[in-house]
This record gives structure tokens, sequence and C-alpha cells, in this order.
């Protein structure tokens, strides 16, 4: 194959993803040596390296390494071959919040199973977690000050949505009158803000000009958008086996959701029984989270959710149109897009 050939061979999402684990999780292990002892084992434990004695875990698996990815193919739609060091940074740096907000989150979630395996605060404990997290956290700002210092505000920035929106959900839980666009905005805040970040730091990292930057952060925030619905749907309806989380995970937690709160604002019959059921005391049964589930969908909130995350994809796909990038990253972009959207796990 020529190298113009290979430039444009189209890749699978499993093929793209899993070439950025390769580019970026050593990366990481490297900074990751600069940590406390036991925070760089609570680490790697959750990146799936080792199990909770330090040794390799042969049933680890870290997670998708969707935010690097996009981090890389948003440097490399701004015109960078993809693994210049300040890139590779960017998309170390936004990996490193996300997995600081997933130690976090499984602890004010309670959820005891993230990536098939024990959650880490149910192994190393609350408090170590929380450091761990906070660690990573600091490291993310540590490596992205090295060589792209300009691009720290918008770091912080983009931190500082991601905590207003998991305020926001914490706040919204169990609450009755949750309207869907309190709902979106908490979802902006804490997914879409980190994807949007992820899709325009690499390009900012490697010096692409505003536009580009801008039109890559607007990428970022509707595929996030849509991501999150789509994430939405799974805590309803996945099947544990493929998502890794309890069944209606999102309903035993009284999570208000877009599905939900798009089902309970229907005003329909269905959303009077959903509220009802939602409304009892005490932890709901399995045959309660069935029947919520189902009355989620007669609600109509499945429908008013894939249309939304529907929409949401098309403005992404518009931004990468008026992008227009290398066909190269136009189609791993593209690619990575469609897969995450119609994920079952
Ligand atoms: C400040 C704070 C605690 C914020 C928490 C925000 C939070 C956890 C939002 C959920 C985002 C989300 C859909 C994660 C799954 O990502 P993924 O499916 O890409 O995960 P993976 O890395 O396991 O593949």
């Amino acid at each position: 194959m020529t190298e113009t050939q290979a430039d444009t061979a189209e890749r699978t999402a499993a093929e793209i993803l899993t070439e950025t684990k390769k580019l970026v999780d050593p990366e990481i292990e490297r900074r990751l040596e600069g940590l406390h002892p036991r925070m760089r084992g609570i680490a790697r434990y959750h990146f799936g390296w080792q199990d909770a004695q330090g040794r390799p875990d042969p049933h680890g698996s870290g997670g998708k390494a969707l935010r690097p990815a996009l981090a890389v193919l948003g440097a490399r739609a701004a015109g960078a071959a993809g693994d210049e060091p300040a890139v590779i940074d960017a998309a170390v740096a936004v990996e490193l919040i996300h997995n600081f907000s997933l130690l976090h989150d499984d602890i004010m979630d309670g959820d005891r199973t993230r990536r098939h395996r024990p959650t880490a605060w149910t192994v190393f404990g609350e408090n170590q977690t929380l450091l761990a997290g906070c660690a990573l956290q600091t490291l993310a700002f540590e490596v992205l000050a090295e060589r792209s210092p300009s691009a720290v505000p918008a770091l912080g920035a983009m931190v500082q949505e991601l905590i207003a929106g998991q305020s926001e959900d914490l706040e919204l839980a169990g609450n009755e009158s949750a309207t869907v666009e309190q709902c979106l905005l908490m979802e902006q805040g804490k997914t879409a803000s980190l994807l949007s970040a992820s899709a325009s730091l690499g390009a900012q990292a490697y010096g692409a000009g505003p536009e580009k930057v801008r039109l890559l952060a607007e990428y970022g925030h509707h595929l996030g958008m849509a991501f999150q619905l789509v994430d939405d749907m799974l805590g309803i309806w996945g099947e544990t086996d493929t998502t890794g989380k309890p069944v209606a995970a999102d309903l035993a937690a009284r999570k208000r959701s877009a599905p939900v709160v798009a089902a309970l604002s229907a005003g329909s019959e269905a959303s009077g029984e959903l509220r009802a059921v939602l409304a009892q005391p005490g932890e709901l049964s399995a045959a309660d989270l069935v029947r919520a589930a189902d009355l989620v969908e007669r609600a109509g909130g499945r429908a008013w959710s894939r249309e939304r995350a529907d929409l949401h994809t098309r403005e992404s796909l518009a931004r990468l149109d008026r992008l227009a990038p290398p066909p190269s990253a136009l189609a791993d972009l593209a690619e990575v897009t469609r897969f995450l959207l119609s994920r079952t796990w």
C-alpha cells in the first residue's frame, strides 16, 4: 500500500481507540510514576493495569480512551500528525481529568462496579480514593502546563463546568419538579464540557487557529450531549453483561436522567404512574425497576432521548463538515462518532 492509500484507508473505531491507547497509556503510566505510591497504586488499579495487590491484572481493561482519541484526532483535523508531544500531553490531561471524575463519581453514587471490576473505593476505601482522584486532577494540570501553559485556563474552565454539572446532578436526584432544560444543562456540564475540551485541546496545544479550535469544541459539545443521552438510555435499558453496571442502575438510584425527566414531564397517565413508582420509600425491587423502565418508555422518555441524541449527532457532524479536515482525520472522527452513538455498552 502506498503512503497515500494508507492515509485514507478507513479504520474501524476499535482500531482508532486501540491505537490511541498505545500512544497515550505509556505516557500516563510514566506520569503516574511521580505520584505517592498509594495514589499510584489506586490509579493503576482503576486504569486496569494492576489488581488490588499490585500484580498485573489480566482482567483489567481501562476505559475506551475516547477523550484522548478525540484530542489526538482533533489535532490531526487541525493539521497535526497527532503524535507531537504537546498533543499527547493534552490527550493525557483530558484522560486524567476523566478518571479523576470517575473515581469521585463512584463514591458519590455508591457504585460498586466499573469496567466489570469492583470500584476503587470498595477496594481502597473512600478517603484514599478521593485523594487519588485529586492527585489525578492535579497531575492533569501539571502535564498540560509543561508544554502548553496557554491552554491551562481552558482546562480549568472545563473542570469548573464538570464540577457544576455534577453538583446539579446530585441536586436533581429525586427532584420531583426537575425540567428537561435543567437536565440538559446538567448533562452539558458533567459530560459535554469534557468532550468539548477533549476535541479542541489537542488542536489548541498544537497551535491551531481560534476558528478551528472553536469548531472542534462545538463538535465535541454536540458529541458529548449525544453521548450522555445514549449513556442515559443504557443506564435504564442497557444489558448488565455489556455495560458492566447493574440493571436499570439509574432508576434504582432515582437519578433524574434525561429519559426519566422527559417521561415525567409528559403529563400522561404513564408519567403519573412513573412518579408514583419512583416516590416509593426504600429500595426499588427488581419488579419495580422493570415497571419503571417500561413506564419511562410508554411516557415517551426513550423516544425523546433518541431524537435528541440524533439531533446532537447531526449537529456534531455538521461542525466536522465546516472544519473540512484532511480526509483521514475526517474519516476517523466520523467513525468514532458513529461508533459511540450506536454503542450498547
Ligand atoms: C466532578 C465529577 C465527580 C464529575 C463526574 C462526571 C461524570 C462521572 C459524568 C459521567 C460521564 C460519563 C458518561 C462517563 C462514562 O464515560 P466512558 O464510557 O467514556 O468511560 P470509560 O472511560 O470507562 O470508557
